[in-house]
């Protein structure tokens, strides 16, 4: 007699996006040899990294580490000098629509069409992206439920403060469900409520199989919020892998500041002392 073959248990992703194929094992992102150079000084130097679907990935770095750099050669919006992204599958920048088309994308110092209100400039984000209008308005509505912005939808974006204005481009980025969601500082100037509401949002969003990438500066929110992570300084990954390995007992900001360095004692500012 044979035993009944186990049922597997469901792909989160599948689940969710029952129209799209999931490639077993394939990374969410996948980035070999990228490189970018502003004029003679070198911001990314063959940065290579694979972010497995699913995961909640941070990526750490001092400032000027290159970690935005990256970022915007990883999601198509600056060209690289060298390298390859791919993203589930599809290279970002032989398939730039096709790739477009699975990322949810916050950039750094984002710049929005500040002349609409948020209401409109979410909306706008939708219909740009091919959706159909109910569905747009109704998705508009819990995103700015969910972002504490409904009062606000009225309010021209260019009146936003500036953690408001991170919400509202982070509504942009999640309006049509995308797999990938790429974040470039999501939590700056976010007062600590709508940062609480955004983590479980983007934990929602992973648990149903979408995949988060996050820069940020807060090694104890990255240590807490995410399953891996990378630490790049000098345009180079100086470690990458989950969060405990990386950590390796340590907390991940013992760890960081032993892996980049840079510490100093203040030294020459013995004249701010004020006794
Ligand atoms: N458009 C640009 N022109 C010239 N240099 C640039 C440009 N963008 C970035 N750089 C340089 O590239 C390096 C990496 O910058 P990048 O913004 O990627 O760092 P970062 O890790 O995001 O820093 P931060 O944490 O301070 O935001 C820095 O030395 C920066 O001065």
């Amino acid at each position: 007699m044979t035993s009944p073959a186990p049922e597997s248990s469901p792909d989160p992703a599948a689940t969710r996006f029952p129209d799209r194929p999931v490639a077993a094992h394939e990374p969410a992102l996948s980035i070999r040899g990228l490189a970018k150079a502003f004029g003679g000084k070198i911001a990314v130097n063959g940065v290579s990294l694979d972010v497995p679907a699913g995961s909640f990935y941070g990526l750490v770095g001092p400032n000027g580490a290159g970690k935005t750099t990256t970022l915007s050669m990883a999601t198509g919006l600056l060209r690289p000098d060298y390298g390859q992204v791919v993203v589930h599958g599809v290279d970002v920048w032989s398939q730039p629509l096709q790739a477009k088309r699975l990322m949810g994308i916050l950039p750094d110092g984002v710049r929005l069409f500040d002349r609409l209100t948020g209401e409109q400039l979410v909306t706008y984000a939708g219909l740009l992206r091919g959706m159909d209008r109910q569905t747009v308005a109704g998705r508009v509505a819990d995103l700015l439920r969910a972002l504490d912005l409904a009062k606000d939808a009225g309010t021209l974006v260019v009146d936003y403060s500036a953690g408001m204005t991170k919400k509202i481009a982070l509504a942009s980025a999640l309006i049509h469900a995308p797999r990938l969601l790429v974040l470039d500082e999501p939590f700056e100037s976010v007062d600590p409520v709508s940062a609480a509401n955004i983590r479980d949002i983007l934990h929602n969003y992973v648990d149903s199989g979408g995949t988060v990438i996050v820069s940020s500066h807060v090694m104890d929110l990255v240590q807490r919020m995410c399953d891996h992570v990378a630490v790049i300084a000098g345009g180079h990954v100086l470690a990458a892998g989950t969060v405990d390995e990386v950590r390796a007992g340590e907390s991940l900001e013992d760890r960081f500041v032993e892996l980049v360095g840079g510490r100093n004692q203040a030294e020459g500012l013995e004249w701010l002392r004020t006794s």
